[in-house]
């Protein structure tokens, strides 16, 4: 059991607890998982076992925590402070980092200064202006939360603590993306994550109490808060027009950056767009570990670290076939398509349409992920060229801006270069040995 599968967790050490009570959140309901357990907070004993094994399952030397939720600021300061000791523990000269996800609603000078002396990245959600936040992101008396998370935002910014920002783009925001992103912009978020929403809700009471439902769920419905495909899609070319106008080397927008990556033939960084799953688990707090956070269903549990260390667990066949599934059960749809090398399919969260031949599984958000990809075509093919020539890649926007690229509605052509064929630079090299690193 030696094999070396590098593994990223999202560990959730308040389990689902919020003080928040977001209408379209998927996590809350996961406490009907745990009709009798009375603790919510991840134990001590729980705590230390998770931070060895987790360290120890990591083949590299860079080892990367993700607290999550739920809402992790519920655990309070001093539980942080103890993770960043158990870190120095059991860390082995291995290089450990934190990512840290928040509603931001509890910040507070003493968090910030926390974050600061321990380099936590903050990922702060906020779903764009207060008429657009605050339509889902209510506490459980339906008041709005916008407020103290601007608030939060200002102490970021006195204390200098470094934030992302994740924006859930639903029905209500979809169609405002400009707005939206410029707001991001404006409150000075320089690394945009966007996340577009769709549940399907069961029709029948479901026996494990969890209304939100699997894509192999056939008896559901798309909930009213979702996003369609093409709003989704046009959402994305809306900001992507402005971005590459005015912001390429200023604002990071994840998206962007995946698909870039993906035109050079390099591994786009998010699952969603990668070829396989990967091995990205959902750590509860009572050490129960889930194939993926969007699979936190009995089904998918892959044991207990109480019972079975995290390594073992990530060499587990059920792991590596959840992994694997996600290339061997494309549609043939995306088998054939032009832009499978970028798309992959995408997440197999969404994959319960038909697709247009027929084909069950297949991506929701098909429609909207062809209109970004061919809009944003012409000019991916440009960037490309611009960074296997050497130029900055920020010359895009030189080259928009005199109109010589345009947007492109055009069905794509485009083939990714193999790691073994020549370098498209002229090197002579082979494009692995050469510009791919
Ligand atoms: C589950 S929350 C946990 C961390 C923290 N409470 C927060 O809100 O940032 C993590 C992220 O998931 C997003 N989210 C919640 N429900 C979602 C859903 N149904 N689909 C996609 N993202 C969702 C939230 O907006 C948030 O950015
Ligand atoms: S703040 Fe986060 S965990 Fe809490 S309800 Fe909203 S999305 Fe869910
Ligand atoms: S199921 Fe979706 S979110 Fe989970 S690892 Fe796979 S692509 Fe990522
Ligand atoms: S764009 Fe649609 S058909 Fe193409 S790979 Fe993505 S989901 Fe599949």
């Amino acid at each position: 059991m030696d094999a070396v599968q590098q593994c990223v967790i999202m560990s959730k050490p308040s389990s689902s607890k919020c003080n928040l009570d977001c209408s379209y959140c998927f996590y809350l309901e996961k406490e009907k998982l745990y009709p009798d357990q009375s603790r919510w907070q991840m134990s001590d004993e729980t705590l230390e076992r998770y931070i060895y094994q987790y360290i120890e399952a990591q083949s590299g030397v860079d080892v990367q925590f993700a607290w999550q939720g739920g809402e992790p600021t519920l655990m309070g300061v001093d539980f942080f402070r103890k993770v960043v000791k158990l870190c120095e523990k059991y860390g082995a000269g291995k290089c450990i980092s934190h990512a840290f996800q928040t509603n931001g609603v509890l910040i507070n000078e003493e968090w910030c200064e926390f974050f600061i002396e321990n380099k936590f990245l903050i990922g702060l959600s906020i779903d764009g202006p207060q008429k657009f936040h605050d339509h889902y992101r209510v506490n459980r008396a339906q008041r709005g939360s916008f407020d103290k998370v601007m608030a939060a935002v200002d102490l970021f910014k006195k204390y200098n603590v470094e934030f992302t920002t994740l924006t859930v783009i639903s029905d209500v925001n979809a169609e405002h993306g400009v707005e939206v992103y410029r707001f991001l912009k404006e409150i000075g978020s320089t690394y945009m994550q966007f996340i577009p929403l769709v549940e399907r809700a069961a029709r029948e009471d479901p026996k494990d109490g969890l209304m939100l439902v699997t894509p192999d769920r056939v008896e559901a419905d798309v909930t009213s808060w979702s996003v369609s495909p093409l709003q989704y899609g046009h959402f994305l070319t809306s900001i992507f027009d402005e971005w590459v106008t005015r912001d390429v080397g200023k604002v990071f927008v994840q998206t962007f950056d995946n698909t870039i990556s993906s035109w050079c033939g390099e591994h786009p960084g998010i699952c969603i767009f990668s070829e396989t799953c990967g091995h990205s688990f959902a750590l509860e707090a009572n050490g129960d570990l889930y194939n993926c956070d969007h699979f936190v269903y009995p089904e998918h549990k892959l044991g207990n670290i109480h019972d079975i260390p995290i390594k073992e667990m990530n060499n587990s066949q059920q792991a590596i076939e959840f992994g694997q599934n996600k290339k061997d059960l494309l549609t043939l749809d995306c088998k054939n398509c032009a832009f499978l090398f970028a798309c992959n399919g995408g997440c197999p969260k969404h994959r319960f349409n038909v697709s247009p031949s027929g084909h069950p599984r297949h991506n929701y958000f098909c429609e909207g992920y062809k209109h970004y990809f061919n809009h944003v075509a012409e000019t991916m093919d440009k960037i490309r060229e611009l960074v296997f020539n050497r130029y900055p890649i920020n010359d895009i926007m030189i080259l928009k801006g005199m109109n010589l690229v345009k947007s492109s509605s055009k069905k794509n052509t485009f083939k990714p270069v193999g790691r073994n064929e020549p370098c498209p630079c002229g090197s002579g090299k082979k494009y692995k040995k050469c510009c791919m690193d």
